[in-house]
């Protein structure tokens, strides 16, 4: 195992940011860590990384215990902290130099781990880190995290704040450092990204809610959806609440995701009563449930 977590809790004074999380990552998996704002990844990310100390439990990474080895894991592992971890007064290749000098390392030495992505950036390798764009930050930040050739590494949140095609080929990326045998635990609030991932772990309130791959996760969300749409979405989202037989009511881009306490029941009714409602261009259809909507689910 690359990384194994065991009865870990951690408070702050009243805050439970953890509680009794427990899970493995296998070597070489791209694990991702799923959840809202506050329910602990950045907290669970420090623990692993030796930066903050868990109040009860145990862990591990790459063979190290995070407390009694914490020196060899720093020299193992790469963390890309959720808050732009980099000097913004120096420039890129500045901030560069500096990653592999702290880590008894050159540039040079390990190129061709990062070559993938700096060449990306190294056209502005003169530029302070701070008049980066959202995409090419993230681009120097992950560059910094693999210059010392982690066999583990953490991303906290990486696409947050990044435009939808950046965020797909930072994605790309992880999958080829992934083939470069480095383990790699991200966490992140978009839903889609965790598709992405070999397994998940989906986390609220300090809480693992369920662990799986993305597929097995989705397949055992217990009821059919419906893909509502109607010309009010906000008059459907209403009147679904309102119905005697809803289960669950959430906006889904232009639709929202209906479930219903019955298991057998006639669409037309339902079509019938959010026309009575004064709904108009009302459409009904099954659809497959994501991993949004098992994590909605699962937190209700
Ligand atoms: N230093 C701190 N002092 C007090 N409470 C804290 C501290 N750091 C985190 N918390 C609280 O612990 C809980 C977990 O926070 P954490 O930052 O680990 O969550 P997160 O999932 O990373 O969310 P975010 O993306 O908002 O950082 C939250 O309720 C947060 O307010």
């Amino acid at each position: 195992m690359s990384i194994t977590l065991q009865h870990i809790s951690k408070s702050y004074k009243k805050v439970e940011a953890l509680k009794d999380i427990s899970f493995e990552v296998k070597e070489n998996e791209l694990f991702g860590l799923i959840g809202p704002d506050g329910a602990g990844k950045t907290t669970l990310f420090r623990i692993l990384t030796t930066l903050l100390f868990a109040d009860e439990g145990t862990a591990n990474v790459a063979g190290f215990d995070v407390v009694k080895d914490y020196k060899a894991i720093r020299q193992n592992v790469g963390y890309m902290p959720g808050k732009f971890s980099l000097y913004q007064d120096l420039t890129v290749e500045e901030n560069l130099k500096f990653f592999a000098t702290i880590f008894g390392t050159t540039i040079d030495e390990n190129y061709e781990l990062i070559k993938d992505i700096y060449v990306q950036i190294e056209p502005f390798k003169n530029r302070r880190a701070g008049k980066l764009s959202g995409g090419m930050k993230q681009k120097l930040a992950l560059s910094c995290a693999l210059i010392h050739k982690p066999k583990v590494l953490f991303l906290d949140e990486p696409t947050t704040g990044v435009d939808p095609v950046s965020r797909k080929e930072f994605w790309e990326m992880l999958k080829r450092l992934q083939q470069k045998g480095i383990t790699i635990l991200v966490s992140t609030p978009y839903m889609d990204e965790a598709a992405l991932c070999d397994r998940i772990a989906l986390i609220q309130d300090g809480k693992i809610l369920k662990i799986d791959t993305p597929e097995a996760i989705v397949k055992h969300y217990p009821k059919t959806i419906y893909n509502i749409g109607a010309n009010n979405m906000y008059q459907l989202i209403l009147s679904l609440n309102a119905y005697e037989h809803s289960y669950s009511v959430y906006p889904f881009g232009e639709f929202v995701h209906y479930t219903d306490q019955r298991t057998n029941f006639e669409l037309n009714d339902l079509k019938k009563y959010l026309e009575a409602e004064n709904l108009t261009g009302v459409s009904i259809q099954s659809t497959k449930p994501t991993i949004e909507d098992t994590f909605m689910e699962l937190a209700k």
